[in-house]
Parts: structure tokens; sequence; C-alpha cells
């Protein structure tokens, strides 16, 4: 199914049963878009994480990329991530009042300290996808997730009512993700980075942060202005663009 732009930010959906992978069907497809456009999935076969990683979606979880055209440089079009992970916090929330939501750099949005949510960022310019994967109906087996990884939960495992369907999630994750991004076009990315600090996991303490190069510890100080993280080592303070944190 695809609907006309009428969603907020004059974005479109495309709805499908069955995909590869919404990040592949997003490459594809991003040439003939007219405009922002979320497309999600009901079931992929091939879905993908950060780094490379196979992504698991057991049936009724959700899936979906916008695909979007930032203003900007690459670095400004990466901030989205902080965008689309603070969005996700908002349209977790509205239906899980309650639930212990936190975020974990650069995307990943946490419940109870569980993985709950990923994010991937692929930026093809012009185009920029970014895709969302959220365990809302269960959680992957967590023997499907790397060594040292954060255990993954489900919405439905933390709420007594049924988690939304997909499609209903989409909807207030399509209306948060474009009141973020009205705020960074106005304001830049100062009130988004304050936000997301005021939700950060593990501010202030001792982390491990692994990149291609390294695997540094650290107390985790704050992100900086270019959202990279600063951790604060025994040999003074570094500057983080990439990575993946450990608690
Ligand atoms: O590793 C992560 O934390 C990021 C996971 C991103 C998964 C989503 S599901 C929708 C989109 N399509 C994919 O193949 N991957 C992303």
């Amino acid at each position: 199914m695809i609907q006309a732009p009428d969603w907020p930010g004059g974005t479109a959906r495309i709805v499908l049963d069955e995909v590869d992978s919404t990040m592949a069907e997003a490459r594809r497809r991003a040439p003939g878009l007219g405009g922002p456009t979320w497309i999600m999935a009901h079931h992929q076969g091939a879905a993908v994480g950060r780094r490379g990683r196979a992504w698991a979606m057991p049936e009724g979880n959700f899936a979906a990329t916008l695909v979007i055209q930032p203003a900007g440089t690459p670095a400004q079009a990466a901030l989205r991530s902080f965008t689309a992970s603070l969005a996700l916090y908002d349209a977790v929330r509205d239906f899980a009042p309650a639930a212990a939501l936190a975020l974990k750099w650069p995307n990943d949005v946490l419940l109870s300290g569980g993985k709950l949510a990923g994010i991937l960022l692929e930026n093809n310019p012009p185009h920029l996808s970014i895709g969302i994967g959220v365990n809302l109906a269960a959680a992957p087996d967590p023997a499907e997730v790397e060594e040292g990884a954060l255990r993954p939960v489900s919405l439905a495992g933390s709420i007594t009512a049924p988690p939304p369907d997909p499609e209903a999630f989409l909807s207030h994750l399509a209306a948060a993700f474009a009141a973020h991004e009205a705020q960074f076009a106005a304001y830049g990315f100062a009130p988004l980075r304050s936000l997301w600090l005021s939700r950060a996991a593990r501010l202030g303490e001792a982390i491990r942060v692994r990149t291609t190069q390294a695997e540094t510890h650290g107390t985790f100080e704050t992100i900086d202005a270019d959202g990279n993280l600063v951790l604060l080592t025994p040999k003074g303070r570094q500057s983080i663009p990439a990575g993946d944190v450990y608690f």
C-alpha cells in the first residue's frame, strides 16, 4: 500500500507485507520517491543491523526505513540518529507511559536495561535511510545476539495491554520524528542534545566503548555538539565519533 504524503512533515508511507530488508527496499526505491517516505514491512527475510550484523525480527515486531533528503553536510545528516532515537523513545512512551526507557549512545532504545530497539543509518547522498527495528511483540532469542551485547527485550514483555500493531506504532513514530526534525531545522542540534542527555543511560558512569581500532574504558561524560561520545579516560578526555558501548 502506498499512501500520499499527508502525514506530519509531508511524509508518505509505503506498507509492505514482506521484503528482504527495508534498507534494501529503500535503496531500490529512493531514486523514484517524491519526498520523505516511510517504508514499513510486516516481515523481513534478510534484515540487517549495525556493523553488518543480522537483525532478527520475530512476528509482530516493527521494521521500517525512513528515506529523507537532508540538507547540510554528512555529519549533520548523521545527527538524525539522535532525532530518530528521541522519536522512538516518544513513540514507545505513548504506548507504555510507565516503562523504564533510556537511550544508549549512539541510538539504541533500552527498556528496563535491555535492548528494545535499534537504529541503522545509511547515507547514500542525496538520500539518507534511517532504519528502525522495535521488538514490539517478541524479543529475539538471546543466543542470536552478539556476546557481551545487552539482552534483547520486548514491549509486550513489560506491558499488560497487547503491544501496538506495527502500523499504529508507525503513526506515532512518524509524528514524533516530524516534531523533532522540525525542532532540528529551527534550532539546530543543541536542544536535541540536551533532551537526549536527559534520557541517556549510564551518564557519568563507567562504560567501555569498542571502535574498529580499540576498546576504551572511561566515564561517560557527555555527548558533544557533533554527537560524539565524550569519555574521560586515565589518559584524558576522548571524543569518539563511532563505536559500540558496553556497560
Ligand atoms: O543493529 C541495530 O541495533 C540496528 C538494527 C536496525 C534494524 C532495522 S529493522 C528495519 C530496517 N531494516 C533492516 O534491515 N534493518 C533496519
